[in-house]
């Protein structure tokens, strides 16, 4: 289990962040829904090692109950922004994140490649990122940081740029290699009807300063969802979002 604790963040002196804790779980996806601006980014960088220079922080996070630093080799994030080298091709880039984790150019090539083609990248791969749709490029990205062996896994909104049906594609080609592998993952996203497709969890932040203001466990398998169920829960957030922005 990976443990966030505790998680202040501060900014020209005023708190960005209050007290967020949070708790992943292997195979488990936890959702981070909230308004723009409230800081859900921000606790994602952190747990990421990645907090920009200008914000200060305070909290704890832990491995199986023992605390670590991050960045730490057993998380990995793939950020808001696509971040794809733009002097790499496609293939170099998606196998880039398992190269910097130690593997050898050839064993990282070997296990991207049979990827491509269900990440809507077949033919592309000797491409370079200027030659690719936003929507490619978020692909590559989601593929370079979900190859990876970590045990966690932390995702920005990693499927805003695409089209309705390839976003619905990727989110089952996740939920299905979570099956096979089980990990734990952090998404942050705005999408209502993703966050209650996928999540085993939902945690609701509210702004100024960003907080967790609900906790909401899907237990239902995602298989055996009922529709009806999953609207009266966007129902309920989508007053909570409301709620917070009066
Ligand atoms: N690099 C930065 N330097 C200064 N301020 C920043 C920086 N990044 C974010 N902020 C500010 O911190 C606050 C929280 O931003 P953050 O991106 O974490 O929110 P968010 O909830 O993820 O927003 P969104 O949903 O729009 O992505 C915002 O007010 C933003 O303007």
């Amino acid at each position: 289990m990976l443990a966030l604790e505790d998680l202040t963040i501060r900014m020209d002196g005023a708190d960005l962040v209050r007290r967020v804790s949070l708790r992943l779980e292997e195979g488990r996806i936890t959702c981070l829904i909230g308004p723009s601006g409230c800081g859900k980014t921000s606790v994602v960088k952190w747990l990421a090692g990645v907090l920009p220079p200008g914000m200060e922080a305070d909290g704890r996070a832990s491995l199986d109950a023992t605390p670590i630093a991050t960045p730490h080799p057993a998380i990995s994030y793939q950020p808001q922004q696509d971040t794809l080298f733009p002097w790499l091709t496609v293939a170099e880039n998606a196998a880039m994140g398992l190269e910097i984790a130690g593997a050898s150019r050839a064993e990282a090539r070997a296990r991207v490649a049979p990827l491509f083609p269900a990440f809507g990248l077949g033919g592309w791969e000797d491409r370079f990122p200027s030659e690719l749709s936003g929507g490619m490029r978020q692909r590559a990205a989601f593929l370079r940081t979900i190859v990876q062996d970590s045990r966690f896994v932390l995702l920005d909104e990693p499927f805003s740029a695409l089209d309705a049906v390839t976003r619905l594609r990727m989110q089952d080609w996740l939920c299905a290699r979570l099956e096979e592998a089980p990990r734990g993952v952090l998404m942050v996203t705005h999408d209502l009807y993703e966050a209650t497709q996928m999540a085993d969890r939902i945690l609701v932040m509210a702004a100024k300063p960003g907080r967790i203001i609900r906790d909401i466990p899907i237990d239902t398998p995602r298989s055996e969802r009922d529709e009806a169920a999953l609207a009266r829960i966007r129902t309920d957030l989508k007053s909570l979002l409301l709620e917070d922005e009066t």
